[in-house]
């Protein structure tokens, strides 16, 4: 049993009912856990001016904790005397054997290591396939069933939404179902294991001496609720060919650790060779078993993956038909098997509704010509949506920061065929981008947005700029759901401009949901369709704001680059770096 002693002793802890912080937030994985102890504690919180000397258990003690829920950042959470304890690797139903790692005061909850199951939940059915889970921060969920999962992530978009979009319930739909994922385990394309220098490389380094390696150090991921690195000799969410790459290259670590002088962080990046059966090259299925090449049955071709390990070298995807190739250290999706989904649903919801004719009664919609016939890709990375999308649309433009990102759309565009004068990149901010926008060529109401910004979603500035220019659709695609709902909290319902005066929203939340980009962890893609309010046709203020910007937009500026009706500072630099699941 725990031993108990009064938490901090001497003082008085009190359940108070203090005003809760500004929810401006930036969608840590702190901030989206304070959200749901809070919500939790609603619950037990005893009356205002109520005083209540609170016993903690003492630190690095054992405790007994009955799960009543999971929060969205993957973690049990159990409520005992008003104090919340956060479990890693557990399931409501569970009574899980925790150690207490740190008490969080102020906010009454308690960080504990998970230990063992004292009784198991009726939901944990699943056997995990990786001998690290429940060490490993990786993943949260292999000892969960994969429906179980999914209906989790629909739960974590729903309480993203009502924690971080300060929208009343009534402006957020129905949450859809999440989609899952074609492939749970041997879905990742990318996987990026590291190892630490030895205790005292530093000093070594600065006296200009040779780093010692005394030993191998572990190569692998975090080790839970630690800065220590731990030993990953497997990882079942690899790729086939990704994992055939980690034991390669923990071989040559071995090897060659003595050439190493710091620390490093080794890239495993899959790629595919996609040959069609029957010609010449089709001899490739004859290397089937040939060490580092997997071969995989794709109808009319064959893939062949191997696993990259500069991240300079040029990896291939493909993506239905569509070809990408990226430097294998830059961004792309991480999950190939869920990427025909995601881009049908856009596919089949970016375009304003359209109702078919009665001579259409086959459901065929396609006859109807949409008015929407531009595309905007902020954050367009080497072209993803953008190339996979530009059939539905005469124009379409994409936007990144990284000019190395922008290299690879160019190229994309041209292996997909795509014609130069209707799908074009531009390397920029996106911040920059709609100051720029000339709506008599890009007229609002016929252009849709994406946008797919990283973790941190958009700036402020982008919002006010996308609102200023008020295109008829857009399509928010984010690994981050608190980031998009703040954000999209702010499409629908204003925000403030830079002088403090309020901006009206100008949208609808048409459609909400997630998508399985990384089964069995706590992450959820979250992808919401926006439209005009009440659009179907262009209002007075949208016009009053076209003229404004047509003022603006009013010859070209020293540097800057024009792209039919865009105008923007090319920038030469960006990050190019990967958004996506930091642990590995
Ligand atoms: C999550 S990735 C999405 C990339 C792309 N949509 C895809 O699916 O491959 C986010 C992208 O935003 C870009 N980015 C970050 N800040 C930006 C900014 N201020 N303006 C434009 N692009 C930016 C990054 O370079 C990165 O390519």
């Amino acid at each position: 049993m725990a031993q108990k002693r009064p938490f901090n002793e001497g003082k008085r802890h009190f359940k108070k009912n203090k005003k809760q912080k500004s929810t401006v937030n930036d969608g840590s994985n702190e901030e989206v856990l304070l959200a749901d102890v809070r919500r939790l504690l609603q619950d037990t919180r005893i009356s205002e001016g109520e005083e209540k000397e609170k016993q903690l258990p003492e630190q690095w003690s054992e405790i007994e904790l009955d799960i009543s829920e999971l929060s969205s950042t993957g973690d049990g959470l159990a409520e005992k005397d008003g104090q919340v304890y956060v479990v890693p690797f557990a399931a409501p139903g569970d009574t899980i054997t925790a150690k207490v790692v740190r008490h969080v005061q102020d906010e009454s909850y308690t960080i504990t290591d998970f230990l063992s199951v004292k009784t198991a939940s009726h939901h944990r059915t699943e056997t995990p396939r990786c001998p690290y889970f429940t060490q490993c921060s990786g993943c949260q969920f292999q000892h969960l069933p994969y429906s179980y999962q999914l209906a989790h992530k629909r739960g974590i978009v729903e309480k993203a939404y009502a924690n971080f979009s300060s929208l009343p319930s009534s402006a957020v739909p129905e949450v859809g179902d999440t989609i899952g994922s074609p492939l749970q385990y041997g879905y990742r394309t990318k996987l990026t294991p590291h190892f630490d220098a030895p205790p005292g490389a530093r000093r070594d380094k600065r006296q200009g001496l040779k780093v010692k390696w005394e030993e191998v150090p572990p190569i692998g991921y975090m080790k839970k609720g630690t800065r220590k690195t731990m030993d990953i000799e497997e990882c079942p969410i690899g790729t086939e060919a990704v994992q055939q790459g980690l034991k390669r290259e923990r071989v040559r670590v071995h090897k060659e650790i003595d050439n190493y002088q710091r620390g490093a962080t080794l890239l495993l990046r899959e790629s595919t060779e996609r040959v069609k059966k029957g010609e010449a090259d089709a001899d490739a299925t004859a290397k089937d078993g040939e060490s580092g090449v997997v071969i995989e049955d794709r109808g009319e071709y064959v893939h062949r993956k191997t696993c990259i390990t500069d991240s300079k070298a040029t990896s291939t995807e493909y993506v239905d038909d569509f070809r990408f190739d990226n430097p294998a250290g830059a961004f792309f999706q991480n999950n190939n098997s869920i990427l025909p989904l995601v881009t049908q649903y856009i596919r089949d919801n970016i375009l304003a509704p359209v109702s078919p004719s009665p001579d259409q009664s086959n459901g065929d919609s396609t006859a109807v010509k949409p008015k929407i016939k531009n595309m905007i890709d902020a954050y367009s990375g080497s072209g993803f949506f953008t190339i996979t999308l530009s059939q539905m649309f005469s124009n379409s433009i994409g936007i990144d920061i990284a000019a190395q990102s922008i290299a690879s759309a160019n190229n994309n565009a041209k292996l997909n065929n795509l014609l130069p004068d209707s799908t074009k990149f531009i390397a920029s901010d996106a911040n920059d981008l709609f100051s720029a926008v000339d709506p008599s060529k890009f007229k609002p109401e016929e252009t849709a947005v994406v946008i797919d910004p990283p973790r941190k979603g958009c700036d402020q500035n982008f919002i006010r700029q996308l609102l200023a220019y008020g295109p008829e659709r857009v399509c928010y695609v984010s690994c981050n759901v608190h980031t998009q709902a703040r954000d999209v909290g702010w499409l629908v319902g204003g925000l403030e401009d830079e002088e403090g005066k309020a901006l009206e929203g100008l949208y609808e939340i048409e459609s909400l949901r997630g998508f399985d980009f990384f089964p069995q962890t706590s992450h959820v893609e979250g992808v919401a369709v926006l439209r005009k309010k009440g659009s179907s046709g262009v209002g007075d203020d949208v016009r009053a704001k076209e003229q404004a910007l047509k003022v603006e937009a009013d010859g070209p500026e020293v540097g800057a680059d024009e792209v039919d009706g865009i105008k923007v500072e090319a920038k030469s630099e960006g990050t190019g770096t990967d958004g996506v699941g930091a642990a590995r």
